[in-house]
């Protein structure tokens, strides 16, 4: 037996009128009657179609300005009547309303009114109450009504009507998108409340946080073949966005991999690549043109470049791709590719590329732990202390403008590292980086043996101070000739009287960039 509700009375009240003409023909047509608020009644009545005017059902006129409508029982009881319950439809006819048997619905855009900067008093204008009361009603309601709430959706509508109503399992799911909208709603309501019409406090942080995610994608696993995973937007651009132009599916490493690979390259004005793996970067370089800056970013470490992922902060070009295409790469990322660079790299198969016109611009992480979540303001390289004007010189000669510039590359680039942090650099390329280590010394080691001879006449930029001078002594001992570091341990005398003993330049920036 077929569970459809045939479709015999719609309410219609539509902030985006796209399409509405449309449906409301289709639903005429089927011999559905239409009840309409005001100006969606006027779209409806303009385009030559039936429609009741919501006051002609409420016998009350629209007022305050708009801010009631459709809130009277007459149309609530309408749509929470449960057509499954006799003593409803009998309450309903003794009342003398009528059923709705669809209702479609979309929001004042509160969001879109917030982002153009807006006054408050405009924004609060824009929170709408009405529409929400029948996208909650109609949902719960949808063992006897369908709802609808995205324009997308309306030529569904007109199919299903004419197929003589909604099954069960489609009311189902529409009520289930209807909750989600107004939940998304809520939040952004609630948020806009919190953080910018009522801060509670100084602390900068809210009291609380809502948040809304649409998943976009089942991804095959997680971390390991027996994780599942998926992936969800937020709404705000960033990578979830980027468009895959090529390539098998991205997994779960590669999306945490390629966001470290999209950050660490836009750390740079100057055309630059980065190629991670595991979140940490095998190499960094910036060039005189992008296919000039990948050939120094591999040549750091082509060992771990293989399998890697790589993100180009400039278009790839033909030459950059042909580079490209002689490493096995997981994942390519940058602002935009050129037709002949594509002709390359699709013909491989396995190679995922994605198109991010946009540069990074997280201003809040949010990290889960279990039970609750950190937040904190991100990371940028835009401290006072990242300016090169504001470090001292704590130890031997100032640098000239060549070995200046290479500390200041260093120093932009090691952020891209997780802690401890030790970075070499030459001709503003990494030569040899230590990653995650649980003391300064062995990754001051590691950096020094993936350098090798590159060592000697380096330069190296450590993501937090030394705590002794036994780290920074491995890098005196390699041979480098300058060093950046924060400064700031109980110990910096020992530390900076090891680099002046060794008549090699110490910077001092006051910034820190732990990652963890
Ligand atoms: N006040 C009410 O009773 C009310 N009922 C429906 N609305 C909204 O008014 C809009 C439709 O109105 P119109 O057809 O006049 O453009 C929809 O976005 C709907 O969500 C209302 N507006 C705000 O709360």
């Amino acid at each position: 037996m077929s569970d459809r509700t045939p479709v015999r009375r719609a309410l219609l009240g539509v902030y985006d009128k796209n399409g509405v003409e449309e449906l409301a023909r289709g639903l005429v047509n089927a011999g559905v009657e239409l009840v309409s608020t005001g100006a969606t009644a006027a779209r409806i009545a303009a385009a030559g179609l039936p429609v009741t005017p919501v006051e002609q059902v409420t016998g009350f006129p629209e007022t305050l300005d708009g801010r009631v409508k459709t809130l009277h029982p007459a149309v609530h009881a309408g749509i929470l009547a449960d057509r499954r319950r006799p003593e409803h439809v009998a309450q309903l006819d003794e009342l003398g309303i009528a059923a709705f048997d669809l209702v479609v619905v979309n929001l004042y855009p509160f969001s879109d009114t917030v982002a153009s900067g807006a006054s408050p008093d405009e924004c609060i204008e824009q929170i709408d109450i009405g529409g929400p009361a029948m996208v909650r009603a109609a949902a719960k309601n949808h063992p006897s009504v369908a709802v609808v709430v995205d324009p997308g959706r309306y030529d569904e509508v007109v199919e299903a009507v004419a197929a003589g109503g909604f099954t069960l399992a489609q009311r189902r799911e529409l009520a289930a998108e209807a909750f989600r909208h107004t939940a998304a709603y809520d939040v952004a309501v609630a948020s806009w409340m919190g953080n910018v019409l009522a801060p509670d406090d100084a602390s900068g942080f809210p009291e609380w946080v809502g948040g809304s995610w649409e998943r976009t994608d089942v991804l095959r696993y997680g971390e390991n073949p027996h994780q599942g995973a998926a992936l969800y937007r937020s709404g705000q651009s960033g990578l979830a966005d980027a468009e895959q132009l090529h390539g098998k599916q991205m997994s779960y490493n590669n999306y945490v991999d390629t966001d470290a690979a999209w950050r660490a390259a836009h750390d740079h004005a100057d055309p630059c690549v980065a190629i991670i793996k595991h979140a940490n970067p095998c190499g960094i370089a910036v060039g005189a043109d992008i296919a000039a800056a990948h050939r120094k970013a591999h040549a750091c470490d082509p060992v771990s470049a293989f399998g890697g992922v790589i993100a180009a902060n400039r278009e790839v070009d033909l030459t950059l791709a042909e580079q490209i295409s002689e490493v096995f790469t997981e994942v390519v990322v940058a602002p935009s590719f050129t037709d002949d660079a594509l002709g390359v790299l699709t013909a491989k198969k396995n190679i995922r590329l994605l198109r991010m016109p946009e540069a990074p611009r997280l201003s809040v992480e949010l990290r889960a732990i279990s039970g609750g979540l950190l937040l904190q303001t991100a990371d940028r390289i835009d401290a006072p202390g990242d300016d090169p004007t504001s470090w001292t010189l704590a130890a031997g000669a100032p640098l000239d403008a060549a070995g200046l510039d290479d500390l200041v590359f260093a120093w932009r680039a090691v952020r891209a590292v997780k802690s401890n942090a030790i970075l070499l650099a030459a001709d503003k390329a990494t030569v040899g980086v230590g990653m995650g280590q649980v003391n300064r010394v062995d990754s001051a080691r590691l950096a020094v043996a993936r350098a090798g001879e590159r060592a000697t006449g380096s330069v190296a930029a450590s993501d937090a101070f030394f705590p002794f001078a036994d780290g920074l002594q491995v890098l005196l001992d390699a041979g480098v000739r300058a060093v950046v570091q924060p400064g700031g341990s109980v110990r910096d005398e020992e530390v900076i009287a090891a680099a002046a003993a060794a008549g090699v330049t110490l910077y001092l920036t006051g910034t820190r960039h732990f990652a963890h």
